[in-house]
């Protein structure tokens, strides 16, 4: 907030970065025109920013997909592209906080705002209230760019309503929100920015598994964080020595990740896919709690053959290839299906470091078939459900605001099949692990007693226990309450309180 507020420092730019010396002294961009003949240029960062989030908005688009070529086919990079890259995320991930604002600024309904107008708003009230850009350049940028992508008139507008917007401090704002909301779960929904619906799943999911109802305000915190990049060693093929050593050569930073013995953490601003293990795939980019999973599942305990694995959800092979690196230490082969075609070349790609004779064969169909294709022939079997996603909304910045209530119907039915269809497909004595990237109850635990309630032949195994089995020695990890249930065999990760996406895994054994 002090930032926001700091009166103008000529050794500064707009964005509060210390100037260069020319520019310090009053050189380079400066002519001898008078302000009004001077042609206000746009920022190219702030401009990426807006064209993001039109893409997003008017075509539907993922603002990951987007951004990055937009920022090469632009030439914007460096601080400029993490700027660009912040302003974009941060506003979309912010919009209900800002939206809320921004109704209270805004005389008529925001509904009633043109939705490029709606954008440029949006994109000033996140400089303002969320980035430490000083307020007049927050409010000038931010009106030049509404000039110059929705006119005039509009921009006066913008220049008005976001000194509304920054006359008053972020804290007041939530304060006042707070206030004015008509229930808590209301107001922790407009305050974190999450559509109500999702923040009163997320609160029932962390009281389901264990933990306090009071932890969704650091959860939805958590969401509204850019997540650090996380790389996975795969073992066998790269080991963290050689990847620290391959970041070294090329000025990276990496850290060893909190809970997995094979995550790596780099630091911000670098491009992973510039390390050679990444670009040969002996390495990859891959949240620590999806890594988790993986190796909880090969760690399960199992008794007799422990020969052959199959993926049965594997686009587009992030656990295909962790899976095919630990099966190739232990003489097993892995098949990996995918329903997507192209999902299923991307993961042919993933295991392409992988030895030959690993993989037994990327098969391209319905997983929903192998149950009855391939009964009783697997020993382990990885069901990486389609889900909703609300485990990774600090991922994909945009989800949040397009998911709805009614894509729970479709998917948790498609859950069902694909878990039953596992259940198929592994022997007696073998184990399943149930996974979603979800922690809502409906697409984790209501599947998975719905689908046991139907059969007396598998129990649940302790996937917690399978957890501990894998992490980096002596580390010491909050689970939520052991509560001798579902919930105290289950396994729920949260980016609050493990840093990581909240993955899901379930562990089940077929006992006949
Ligand atoms: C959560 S993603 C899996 C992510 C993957 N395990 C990884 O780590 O990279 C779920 C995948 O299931 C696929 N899928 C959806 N319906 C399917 C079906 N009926 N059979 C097999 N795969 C399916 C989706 O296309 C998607 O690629």
């Amino acid at each position: 907030m002090s930032d926001r507020r700091a009166p103008r420092d000529p050794r500064r730019d707009d964005r509060g970065r210390q100037r260069g010396a020319a520019r310090s002294r009053g050189e380079g961009h400066r002519t001898s025109q008078a302000p009004s003949q001077r042609r206000r240029r746009t920022d190219p960062a702030r401009t990426a920013a807006y064209d993001v989030l039109r893409e997003v908005d008017g075509s539907d688009a993922y603002a990951n997909l987007v951004l990055p070529p937009l920022l090469r086919e632009r030439r914007i990079s460096g601080r400029d592209a993490a700027f660009a890259t912040e302003l974009a995320y941060g506003t979309l991930r912010l919009r209900g906080r800002y939206d809320a604002i921004l109704a209270r600024c805004v005389s008529r309904p925001l509904d009633q705002v043109d939705p490029d107008l709606l954008d440029v708003l949006r994109l000033g009230a996140h400089q303002v209230l969320g980035m430490r850009v000083p307020a007049h350049a927050a409010v000038s940028e931010t009106v030049a760019l509404a000039r110059d992508r929705v006119g005039a008139g509009p921009a006066q507008m913008v220049n008005a309503v976001l000194r509304a917007v920054g006359r008053t401090p972020l804290d007041e704002w939530l304060a006042l929100l707070a206030d004015e909301a008509p229930d808590p779960v209301t107001a922790l929904a407009t305050t974190g920015s999450h559509p109500v619906w999702i923040t009163r799943a997320l609160r029932e999911a962390l009281v389901g598994h264990g933990r306090s109802p009071d932890e969704t305000r650091d959860l939805l915190d958590a969401d509204n964080a850019a997540p650090r990049v996380t790389l996975v060693a795969r073992p066998g093929l790269a080991g963290p020595d050689t990847l620290r050593q391959e970041a070294d050569d090329a000025d990276v930073r990496l850290e060893a990740g909190r809970w997995a013995p094979t995550a790596l953490v780099m630091a911000g601003g670098s491009d992973p896919a510039g390390l050679p293990a990444v670009a040969d795939a002996r390495a990859g980019v891959q949240d620590e709690g999806s890594q988790l999973v993986t190796l909880a599942l090969a760690a399960a305990p199992l008794e007799g053959a422990d020969a052959r694995w199959l993926d049965l959800c594997a686009g587009p092979g992030g656990k295909a290839a962790l899976l095919a690196a630990l099966a190739a230490g232990r003489g097993a082969t892995l098949v990996a299906n995918e329903v997507q075609p192209h999902r299923a070349r991307l993961v042919e790609r993933a295991l392409r470091a992988v030895p030959d004779g690993v993989v037994e064969r990327v098969r391209t169909g319905d997983g929903r078939e192998l149950g009855a294709e391939t009964p009783g022939e697997f020993d382990r079997v990885l069901v990486d459900a389609p889900c909703t996603g609300l485990g990774a909304l600090r991922r994909r910045p945009e989800s949040r605001w397009r998911r709805t209530p009614s894509d729970l119907g479709e998917l948790t039915v498609l859950q069902r099949e694909l878990l039953a269809a596992a259940l198929g497909a592994v022997r007696v004595g073998g184990v399943v692990g149930y996974v979603t990237c979800s922690p809502h109850l409906a697409e984790t635990r209501l599947v998975v007693d719905d689908v046991l309630r139907r059969r007396d032949d598998v129990e649940r195994i302790d996937a917690r226990a399978a957890l501990r089995d894998v992490l980096v020695p002596g580390a010491e990890i909050d689970l939520g309450a052991p509560d001798g249930g579902a919930a105290g065999l289950d396994l729920q990760l949260w980016p609050h309180v493990h840093g990581t996406d909240a993955m899901h895994l379930t562990l089940l054994r077929r006992r006949r």
